[in-house]
């Protein structure tokens, strides 16, 4: 895009973020009244597939805690926290932020965005790993949302996606706290036998198995790069707090929040079956850990605070659950190094690598093939890109 075709008004991106004169916290949604519960979960499963029977059994997870999930509630926050951030590192770049399921919509806010005349926008989602849902389905509703500012006649932004985030310290240190916080509030006389049960969102099979680019896809239920990265995390977190409380825990990445028809083999064991399994072997407690999750929306709240809490209380399983990033300050600080790094290398520079445990530091743009679609679609910010 040259200069000549930016609006008169729109400001020039300039300084520590150029060529970026935007930052789009893009992320889920979730409903915020009884009302808003059926059109939600419309919104989330339409052509996916997913059995009558589970829609209706979540939800009932969502009228359980009055129709409003914590999501959004928690996007603000971390909004807020963002921009806190980059006004005291002297960073102006505005945020702003759009859901792929819930108001605020992604279209609207991307129109709301050209009409302030953003011309090139990072992308922040909310969601750490790479697989069909947390990366390229966010891709697809990029390019849906430029699709129809096309039609609406309005000059399209370029969009990058910012890098997988799951190995950047400022996403694990505070899980590692986390860990540590829930070891010392469980009873004493159980905490150093206690058994770490790190949690994320079951997926099937064959898209764990396409997850990642082409070369890190596996052929017999391993997990590809879903996995991959989830052990990676698992393993600088247990190893951390071996280190700082000198006792070495068992540990083992398990699965929760499976929804979709019984005949397809989504990812095992679930959390509340590894709880039992635990209790049957003799583990005196269990610390879960969500390191799928950037909040403690409802997957948190009802998959393992509700569910799998009352399973491990009819067990007579101590279970603590470890807290999710939210909005932590030290989260802010690292969405602000991915955006300053991800500027550095579209001027041509080369910033310092960060990353903890042992994948290096993820890709910028998606190859094609990384986490295919079922039906492919048209996806933004990635190599198969039909935008700039
Ligand atoms: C990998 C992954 C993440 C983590 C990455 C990320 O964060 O993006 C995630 C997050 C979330 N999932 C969420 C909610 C739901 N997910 C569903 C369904 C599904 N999720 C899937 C995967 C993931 N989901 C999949 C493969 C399905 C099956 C349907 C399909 O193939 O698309 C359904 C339908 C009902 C059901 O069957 O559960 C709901 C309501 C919420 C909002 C919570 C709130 O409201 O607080 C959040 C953050
Ligand atoms: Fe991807």
């Amino acid at each position: 895009m040259s200069d000549q075709l930016r609006a008169p008004d729109a400001p020039a991106a300039e300084g520590l973020a150029a060529p970026y004169d935007a930052l789009l916290l893009l992320s889920f949604g979730g409903p915020e009244g009884p009302d808003d519960v059926v059109p939600f979960l419309e919104n989330v499963t339409r052509g996916r597939g997913i059995p009558r029977e589970r829609l209706k059994e979540v939800g009932q997870h969502y009228f359980g805690f009055g129709g409003v999930s914590p999501i959004n509630g928690q996007n603000r926050e971390l909004l807020a926290a963002l921009r806190k951030d980059f006004a005291d590192a002297g960073l102006d770049l505005p945020v702003y932020w759009g859901n792929r399921n819930w108001a605020p919509y992604l279209t609207d806010v991307m129109r709301e965005m050209v009409r302030d005349g953003r011309r090139r926008i990072a992308v922040l989602a909310t969601s750490a790993y790479a697989s069909y849902s947390g990366c390229r389905q966010y891709r697809e509703n990029l390019a849906d949302a430029l699709a129809t500012l096309a039609e609406e006649g309005l000059e399209l932004p370029r969009v990058d996606k910012l890098r997988h985030y799951f190995n950047h310290p400022g996403f694990v240190r505070p899980m590692i706290d986390g860990v540590l916080a829930s070891l010392a509030a469980l009873p004493e006389d159980v905490r150093d036998g206690a058994h770490l049960a790190f949690t994320t969102h079951s997926i099937p099979t064959a898209a764990a198995d396409t997850s990642g680019p082409v070369e890190e896809h596996t052929g017999g239920g391993e997990g590809g790069a879903y996995v991959r990265q989830h052990l990676d995390v698992a393993r600088v977190i247990a190893d951390a707090v071996e280190a700082e409380t000198g006792t070495a825990r068992p540990w083992q990445l398990v699965y929760q929040s499976r929804s979709g028809a019984p005949h397809i083999p989504w990812l095992e064991p679930d959390i509340s079956d590894h709880l039992e399994a635990l209790h049957g072997e003799g583990a005196p407690a269990v610390v879960m850990v969500p390191i799928g999750f950037v909040s403690d929306h409802m997957e948190v709240l009802y998959d393992l605070d509700t569910e799998a809490t009352a399973k491990a209380a009819e067990l007579g399983l101590p279970v603590a659950r470890s807290a999710t990033v939210g909005a932590d300050p030290r989260f802010a600080a690292a969405v602000r190094e991915l955006v300053l790094e991800r500027a550095a290398r579209e001027r041509g520079e080369r910033p310092a690598e960060c990353w903890l445990g042992t994948l290096g530091q993820s890709h910028d743009l998606c190859a094609v093939g990384c986490c295919p679609a079922r039906a492919p679609r048209p996806a933004a910010a990635g190599a198969d890109s039909p935008y700039a």
